[in-house]
């Protein structure tokens, strides 16, 4: 029969579905497509960045093998991520644009957009950054790259700057800073669209905007004009911060860019000397407001001296310091942004089916 299976390999199937279906709370049903078995050898490929689990799965699945006498050859991860649909036409070479946005200034969008985008690739994906921060483009200073000039191989395409693996750009180079006041949504969305496509983009599965604070019309036109997957909000929490968040929310609601989940930066500090903690910013403020939003809270960052000294430096602190707890909370929520938009994506599957 033409779909029937030989046994060992239902076995094998079954061990490992039920295993990742576990990892992340997901059905068997849903993780079965991602398994190919030949024999006894296993391709397993995941449709999210979830690189920092492929040891401790195969562990998993090892010890799980050995226990119900069944016999595994191989097994090898992929990435495998999906372009997720958009209104405005796509970017070629580029799956998704992740937008990470904050309703008020200074609470650590650049920051948090630099990290997350080094924690998606060291989770496996393909990832690049565009600085859309017409205000104060900082990612080039973050990325240790304030020397390089935009170039063109062809006269007709500029090419990306490279930083620490990762391929960048920044308005701040088309849009002096000093005259950003002054200009207006189509102006800014104008300039943006030019620079997102008129780079040589390498193929992304991630590409990671920093937006400008704020929730006014030069935002609202980004947001609508750029094939924007999703969003992601990063917000103290202190009461002001959180007001000014949950305006980013409504506007990417308004228009109807699905909104991934909530950052809280900056969420306590312990300090070094004698682990005291302290809430400087309010208590649970990002919580809360996911919560209100029914919305997921991706993570959540201390305020802590090595992110602000990292960054500022130009060696963000998943470059300089990758094994660092403080890292791997970052890779956390990175690994959380990939899931979510896959995730997305199954529901948009769903109601195209209805
Ligand atoms: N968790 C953190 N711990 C310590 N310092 C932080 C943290 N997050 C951000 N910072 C520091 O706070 C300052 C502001 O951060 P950043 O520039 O990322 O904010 P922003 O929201 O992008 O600002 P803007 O509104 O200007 O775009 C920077 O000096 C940065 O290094």
């Amino acid at each position: 029969m033409l779909f029937n299976r030989s046994k060992p390999e239902q076995k094998v199937r079954q061990l490992i579905s039920k295993l990742l279906a576990t990892a992340f709370n997901l059905s068997e049903k849903q993780v079965g497509s991602w398994l190919t078995i030949s024999s006894h050898d296993v391709l397993i490929c995941l449709p999210f960045a979830a690189g920092q689990l492929h040891g401790a799965l195969e562990q998993q699945i090892r010890a799980a093998s050995n226990e119900q006498n069944v016999t595994l050859g191989h097994i090898v991860f992929e990435t495998a991520i999906q372009a997720s649909p958009t209104k405005v036409s796509k970017v070629s070479k580029i799956k998704n644009i992740v937008a990470i946005a904050s309703g008020k200034g200074g609470v650590g969008k650049s920051t948090t957009s630099v990290n997350i985008a080094y924690a998606l690739m060291a989770q496996g994906a393909k990832v690049g950054l565009l600085d859309a921060d017409i205000y104060g483009p900082s990612i080039p200073i973050m990325l240790g790259n304030t020397e390089s000039t935009p170039a063109s191989r062809d006269d007709k395409t500029i090419v990306p700057f490279a930083a620490h693996g990762l391929v960048a750009s920044s308005i701040g180079y088309f849009v002096p800073a000093e005259n950003a006041t002054v200009w207006r949504g189509p102006m800014a969305s104008k300039a943006l669209e030019q620079l997102l496509r008129e780079t040589d983009w390498p193929e992304l599965d991630y590409l990671i905007v920093d937006m400008p604070p704020g929730t006014g019309d030069i935002q609202l036109t980004l947001a609508q004009q750029i094939p924007v997957s999703a969003a992601v909000i990063v917000t103290t929490p202190q009461d002001l911060a959180v007001a000014d968040a949950s305006k980013g929310i409504s506007m990417f609601n308004k228009v109807s860019v699905p909104v991934l989940g909530l950052i809280e930066n900056m969420s306590l500090y312990i300090c070094p000397k004698c682990g005291h903690q302290e809430h400087i910013f309010a208590q649970n403020g990002g919580v809360e407001l996911a919560k209100r939003n029914n919305v997921p809270l991706l993570g959540q960052l201390p305020l802590n001296i090595k992110i602000r000294q990292h960054t500022d430096s130009g060696t963000p602190l998943l470059v300089s310091e990758p094994e660092d707890p403080l890292s791997q909370t970052y890779m956390q929520c990175a690994l959380a942004i990939s899931k979510q938009l896959y995730l997305n994506g199954l529901s948009d599957l769903r109601i195209q089916n209805v």
